[in-house]
């Protein structure tokens, strides 16, 4: 089955708040990961850069560490999310706002923008989870319960799905999205990143 972007985030297996993405795709699959210390980029693999000319939605920042928070989606809502956090917008106004302005993407598809926000604080009372989407039809911005994982994709079920997201570090969420668990039953994937909080943040990619 072919979903589209996908984007995870809340508590893994260990109770560590993470937030994980993967490209997915059948028009545009030769593009890579880029990590950072506080983000990761989708860009097109070398070769490939003039891909930008054709679509204006296939390279951006997907993921960003925004003072204790992360943030993830499939384009440059992003940047747009992190600024109103920055500034000390609450999650779910941020999410809420930045996709009502945003709006799905002007494409053959009408593609839907997903996103979400997850805190590094995993205590019960300062911790918070928000997964969010805008397609042609609503736009929902939704809790993901404490101790939870859920995940949406672009082209999928249009709600968070929860989801036992069995991987512990970085490293092994960027392998996870891309094809462990649920998510080996999605096709074509491109390429994958992942924040894990764990006492830091730290960022890796998954670039086959
Ligand atoms: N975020 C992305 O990486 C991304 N990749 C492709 N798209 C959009 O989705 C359309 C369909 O792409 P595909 O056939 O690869 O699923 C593309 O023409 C483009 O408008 C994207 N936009 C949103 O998901």
């Amino acid at each position: 089955m072919y979903t589209g972007r996908i984007l995870s985030s809340g508590m893994n297996s260990e109770g560590k708040p993470f937030v994980a993405y993967r490209v997915s795709s059948r028009s545009f699959p030769n593009r890579r990961c880029l990590g950072f210390d506080d983000s990761a980029s989708i860009v097109p693999k070398e070769g490939f850069e003039n891909d930008i000319y054709q679509s204006p939605y296939i390279a951006y920042n997907s993921v960003c560490i925004v003072d204790d928070k992360a943030v993830v989606s499939n384009g440059s809502q992003t940047d747009v999310i992190a600024d109103k956090l920055a500034v000390g917008m609450n999650i779910r106004d941020a999410l809420a706002y930045s996709l009502l302005t945003m709006d799905y993407e002007k494409d053959d598809y009408n593609t839907p923008r997903i996103a979400a926000v997850v805190t590094a604080n995993a205590e019960e009372d300062k911790y918070e989870c928000y997964i969010g989407i805008v397609n042609d039809k609503k736009i929902l911005v939704e809790e993901v319960p404490f101790g939870e994982a859920a995940f949406i994709s672009t082209y999928g079920s249009q709600v968070p799905d929860k989801v036992d997201f069995e991987a512990k570090t970085s490293t092994e969420a960027a392998k996870y999205i891309f094809d462990e668990g649920v998510f080996a039953n999605y096709e074509k994937p491109v390429t994958s990143c992942a924040a894990v909080f764990d006492g830091e943040w730290t960022i890796d990619v998954y670039n086959p």
